[in-house]
């Protein structure tokens, strides 16, 4: 075999070589990927692709686009990118295949280019599960409206999305009766109302009360998180789409038309787009919004409140959020303070969340350890009340049939985070917090001995080893009642 003739044929076998690596790779990789030449006929297929689409690879490769799904060549988006030769971004689609199968997607379309020629089309797919769901919940909330509508007309039924009431907000602060108290005045009105508070501050638990208080609560609530969703489908679940707005589109309602003349919450806003946002903002200004794909105008009749996680200011300046769009949200704005700064909610909180989480059956009362509820109050909550309900809940089902919660019942994280706050006062870090934090052991340490001795001082003194009259000056000075023991 002559050289040339040789180093061709390595040459050969090493592109294949590499040809037959690079479609392991894409059929291993957990995004559908579909490639075709120019024309539109299939090249490459991969596995998670026939997956989503419920194809078998061996059916599509080779075959022409028009032969494997049910949509018309214009409205073919990977059709459009091999005639235009421009890449089309994340878009939702959905269509169906020859077989009937109904797919949802989100795809990236791209033309693969050399020296200004179309080699190929490629289009790499997410499936959107989670998206379905949320426009299934869309359905069956337009189905529920729809009922409701009939049966709402005769019997004054109210939609069921909104459950809370003020009634259903705990706290004792200060600093929450000044929100409560705002968002009862602004309760009967229609200005938009922008609410901000960390994650987890109750945010839509007073939405909700807003909602249900106020003259819209026998009209829809609706509550779409904006940061779960991509840009194009949370445009079209607000704004809904007309048939052929894009690939495979049906006549959609948005969710401006679900809301109706109740309320729409969008839920950290701050995660929408800017364009989107630009959008939004015409809606607002005009009162009239358009369906994706049409020219008529709708008049927009639903309250708007929204709410954002991070703080305005920083919200403006790292332009997360349109100045214009944010006057116009804010006509009303109410922060709700994290749990941090409403320490004296904690207790009540603790209290009504062991009530809500204990076994329905139980006679006997569960309650907090008293090691724990200095803890409880200086730990952060950067999780905030769901925080805090979620590491009771953890604990009533970690302590069995016991009756206190205790340390050994936390979460591991929160076990850890606590001990670290701990170490921090041991190791003078935080010097501020030594001297509650002493108190507070003499406190547990007292109590404890004179728990354990049925109130007896002489015994309890003896265990501590110091004097009665020290024992009864700790007394004195926590307030101690030793008479609760001696029953
Ligand atoms: N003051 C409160 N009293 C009783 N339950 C509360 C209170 N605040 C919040 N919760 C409960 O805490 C959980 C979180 O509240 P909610 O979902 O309203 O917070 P959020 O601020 O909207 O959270 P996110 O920012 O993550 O959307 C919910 O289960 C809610 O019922």
């Amino acid at each position: 075999m002559g050289y040339r003739r040789y180093m061709r044929m390595a040459k050969t076998e090493m592109l294949r070589k590499e040809i037959q690596i690079y479609k392991t790779i894409l059929n291993s990789i957990h995004e559908g990927i579909i490639i075709t030449d120019p024309s539109g006929y299939v090249v490459f297929y991969n596995q998670e692709l026939a997956v989503l689409e419920g194809l078998n690879r061996d059916d599509v490769i080779g075959k022409h686009l028009s032969e494997i799904y049910s949509q018309a060549p214009d409205t073919s988006e990977h059709l459009l990118v091999s005639r235009t030769s421009k890449p089309i971004g994340e878009t939702y689609q959905k269509y169906f295949t020859r077989q009937g199968h109904e797919v949802h997607l989100v795809a990236t379309t791209v033309p693969v280019l050399q020296n200004g020629e179309l080699l190929a089309v490629y289009s790499l797919c997410r499936e959107t599960t989670h998206l379905r769901e949320v426009l299934l919940r869309t359905m069956q909330l337009q189905e529920i409206k729809e009922d409701s509508v009939e049966v709402g007309k005769k019997q004054g039924v109210q939609y069921p999305r909104a459950y809370f009431t003020f009634s259903d907000i705990i706290s004792k602060s200060k600093a929450m009766e000044t929100v409560i108290n705002g968002a009862k005045r602004a309760m009967m009105g229609a200005a938009n109302i922008l609410i901000y508070g960390e994650t987890g501050t109750g945010k839509e638990l007073l939405v909700q009360s807003i909602h249900n208080g106020g003259p819209r609560r026998s009209h829809p609530f609706v509550a779409i998180n904006c940061s779960a969703i991509p840009e194009n489908l949370l445009e079209t679940m607000l704004f809904g789409a007309v048939k052929g707005a894009y690939t495979g589109a049906i006549p959609t309602a948005g969710l401006f038309e679900y809301a109706d003349e109740g309320t729409l919450y969008l839920d950290e806003i701050n995660s929408m787009s800017i364009g989107l946002q630009a959008k939004l903002l015409r809606a607002l200004q005009e009162r009239n919004y358009r369906k994706v794909g049409s020219v008529a105008e709708i008049p927009l009749h639903c309250r708007i409140i929204s709410s954002i996680n991070i703080d305005p200011v920083t919200c403006l300046e790292k332009k997360c959020l349109r100045e214009d769009l944010f006057y116009r949200l804010s006509v009303i704005s109410l922060t709700l303070p994290p749990l941090r700064e409403r320490k004296e909610d904690i207790p009540l909180l603790t209290d009504y969340f062991i009530k809500k989480h204990s076994p329905k059956n139980s006679l006997e009362k569960l309650e907090l350890a008293q090691e724990l509820v200095q803890g409880f109050q200086d730990y952060r909550w950067a999780g905030n009340i769901r925080e805090l309900e979620n590491a009771i809940e953890s604990m009533i089902c970690m302590s069995g049939d016991e009756l206190c919660l205790t340390r050994e019942h936390l979460p591991s994280y929160l076990k850890q985070l606590m001990e670290r706050g701990l170490m921090d006062v041991l190791r003078g870090k935080n010097l501020a917090l030594l001297s509650p934090f002493l108190m507070d052991t003499e406190n547990i340490i007292v109590t404890d001995a004179l728990k354990k001795h049925r109130g007896n001082l002489s015994h309890a003194a003896k265990e501590l080893g110091i004097l009665r009259q020290s024992l009864q000056y700790r007394i004195k000075k926590f307030g101690i009642e030793v008479e609760q023991f001696r029953r």
